[in-house]
């Protein structure tokens, strides 16, 4: 499945907005801009983790999900926090982050668990991708005017939620019928797509037409 998203992954890299994280270029409000959206699209995001938890055949995968929503507030909240304050209650999602939240919730809602854990699975490699190439890449984290962000996504806890989500939408997919395999791969390139598209909405400062 990763090797079908290669060339998102390209794109991913070769973004304006992900360039300047990584050299510390990218300009404030473009970066303020994306941390408010970031706090919007985790609330929604949390929430289909919830569900994927909901949805967990065991203890183990239910405890992996439940952390996960829980960790996509608290942890990530905190980030939000020391990089640009609390965000305003009466901020909007961009369509971009309306769209990649509602497509995972829709999936929530509307199919099992192996299409779910294929949805998110994006979110965390994706993100420990980028965190990784970012961090070889950076230098001293401390001097650095994204070090912060960096060093959420590159840290080693991160990197092992990861491979758990990795393993978590293997199993499922070998145990899958070839129709489910279909839609999961489906859901995994699309929430791919949709983390490119993050990223250039936020370096566009994308808005709703009216
Ligand atoms: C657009 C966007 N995509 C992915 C992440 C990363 N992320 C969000 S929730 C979660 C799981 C719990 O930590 C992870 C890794 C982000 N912040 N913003």
């Amino acid at each position: 499945m990763w090797a079908a998203t290669a060339r998102t992954r390209d794109a991913i890299d070769a973004l304006p907005f992900v360039r300047g994280l990584g050299d510390g270029s990218l300009d404030r409000d473009r970066f303020a801009y994306y941390m408010t959206q970031d706090a919007l699209y985790l609330r929604g995001f949390a929430r289909a983790l919830a569900s994927a938890a909901a949805k967990a055949p065991n203890g183990e995968e239910i405890a992996f999900f439940a952390k996960a929503a829980h960790d996509a507030i608290v942890v990530e909240g905190a980030l939000h926090e020391d990089q640009v304050g609390r965000v305003a209650d009466e901020a909007e999602p961009s369509p971009t982050c309306n769209a990649y939240t509602s497509y995972v919730l829709s999936v929530a809602h509307t199919q099992g668990y192996p299409e779910l854990v294929a949805a998110v699975l994006p979110c965390f490699w994706v993100y420990a991708d980028v965190g990784e190439r970012l961090m070889a890449k950076a230098g001293e984290l401390a001097d650095h005017a994204y070090g912060e962000w960096i060093a959420t996504y590159a840290d080693e806890e991160f990197a092992q939620a990861t491979e758990q989500a990795k393993a978590i939408a293997d199993r499922q997919a070998a145990a899958a019928d070839p129709g489910t395999v279909a839609r999961m791969r489906e859901a995994f390139h699309r929430a791919t797509t949709y983390e490119w598209m993050f990223w250039d909405a936020a370096w566009r400062r994308e808005a709703w037409a009216h």
